[in-house]
């Protein structure tokens, strides 16, 4: 490893992390890879700077948030270290020639990598025209055009074995609901999509995500429910009523469950016990969230099991690390959202937030509509899929087009399907669950 070179790395770091040339460090993000870094602690680095570039600026302090998310700051060298970067880049008046430094370097290596392979491979026995064409194809990938731009034949190649894995039904299913008509619209919740549940204050938000919860335990799918407003105490509570048929009414009130429902509530207890299911009511943040779902993830590794379903309930509850600062709330709730469309994607997750909409913005005797969403239209811009809520009976009793015991479900957004699609669920607001129209309890 030569020195210059890591004074180089040293320089390109710090220059980003100074904050006061955000159009090198968008250069530079789309220029450098992790792996063109020769130090290992500056792959991490580059690796924070990208992420706390995804969801806002990149300075010194902002940088150290992410390390210290991904409890990875001490592992740098911590504050000193990267403040000494950015005073060593103050020493460079053309870091551009340092980024294609290294740059030329990881090509370099990607190209004599690539020349290795082909000569184990020919050693290997591999004939004359195939190694001919794989040396070819290996050193157009090492080429800096193609580090920059992908190769459309490339991606043509995986989306056809993609293709090919859905028509012999090899690719796992997304993930169900459990509300039958919802899920024939979406095929199921994808890994990595962030979905937005949205409603009136009291529509039935909390009801519909346990529905979904309730499902993917069952279906045996890892879930990390964040509860924001409600203790767990009385998020089981609503899961024993639900799954036991009990009303919540008679889990609260002394002597009145007779032996078959005492059965039932006993029975849901066992079940629920051995749900994949954690309940978290400490975390604030995108950032305590963060941390619970790696948790989370790693705990259901133990036996087997993926975490598939992260649910935040809800949105407009959480907090930013350290206070808001000059930020104006749109753009905090537009971190929260992009945060954890950002979250969903690294961890391969369906993300499931719960949103309020205006209450004074509409006649809530009106289907909502997507310019309702409560503080910030990043949560549109974010969300796969917003579903939202209607349930007139919730707003003072008022009359709408549902009976007061149906709840309607209408698609505002579809990012990879139709939208505008309604449908109603059956409502058992005293059970904490709704059910298919046709099932009445
Ligand atoms: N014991 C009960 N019996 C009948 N209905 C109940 C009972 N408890 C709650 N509900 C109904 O459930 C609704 C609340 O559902 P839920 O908590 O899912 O709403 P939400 O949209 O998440 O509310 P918020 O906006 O306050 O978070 C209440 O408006 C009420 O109609």
């Amino acid at each position: 490893m030569s020195t210059a070179m890591v004074l180089s790395e040293r320089i390109v770091l710090g220059t980003m992390l100074r904050g006061d040339d955000p159009g090198f460090t968008t250069d530079t993000l789309g220029r450098l890879t992790p792996a063109a870094f020769t130090v290992p602690a500056h792959r991490t680095v580059f690796t924070a700077i990208a992420r706390t570039a995804d969801t806002g600026t990149v300075d010194l302090s902002t940088v150290m948030v992410t390390l210290e998310t991904t409890d990875t700051l001490a592992t740098v060298g911590g504050f000193d270290v990267l403040a000494a970067a950015v005073q060593e880049s103050f020493t460079s008046t053309a870091p551009t020639d340092h980024v294609a430094r290294i740059a030329d370097k990881a090509a370099v290596d990607a190209r004599r990598r690539a020349l290795q392979q082909a000569v184990v491979a020919l050693d290997d026995g591999q004939d004359l025209d195939t190694n001919r064409a794989f040396l070819m194809d290996a050193l157009a990938s090492t080429s800096a055009t193609a580090q920059l731009l992908p190769s459309i034949s490339d991606q043509v190649n995986e989306y056809f074995a993609l293709l090919d894995q859905r028509l012999n039904g090899e690719v796992p299913a997304g993930l169900r609901t459990g509300w039958s008509r919802f899920d024939e619209i979406t095929l199921g919740l994808q890994p990595g999509s962030l979905v937005t549940v949205a409603g009136r204050a009291g529509t039935g938000k909390t009801v519909a995500m346990m529905d979904w919860t309730r499902q993917a335990c069952r279906d045996d799918c890892g879930v990390l429910y964040v509860a924001l407003e409600m203790s767990a105490q009385q998020m089981i509570e609503r899961a024993i009523s639900a799954e036991a048929c009990v009303e919540l009414n008679k889990l609260r009130e002394p002597g009145c469950l007779d032996d078959d429902q005492w059965d039932r509530v006993s029975g849901a207890i066992s079940t629920i016990a051995a749900w994949p299911l954690f309940i978290d009511t400490r975390s604030r943040t995108v950032a305590d969230i963060r941390r619970a779902a790696t948790a989370a993830k790693a705990a259901l590794a133990e036996s087997g099991r993926e975490l598939r379903l992260i649910v935040v309930d809800y949105l407009q509850l959480l907090s930013s690390d350290g206070g808001r600062g000059s930020m104006n709330r749109a753009e905090e709730v537009g971190r929260f959202t992009r945060g954890l469309k950002l979250l969903g994607g690294e961890l391969e997750t369906v993300v499931v937030a719960g949103s309020q909409f205006n209450r004074s913005a509409a006649d809530p005797n009106k289907l909502p509509r997507l310019d309702e969403l409560k503080e910030s239209g990043s949560i549109e811009e974010d969300s796969d899929i917003v579903l939202a809520l209607h349930r007139p009976h919730a707003i003072d009793g008022q009359i709408g087009m549902a009976t007061a015991d149906e709840i309607t479900g209408l698609i505002l957004k579809n990012r990879h399907g139709a939208a505008q699609a309604q449908f109603e669920r059956a409502w058992h607001g005293h059970l904490a669950s709704t059910d298919e129209p046709m099932r009445r309890r």
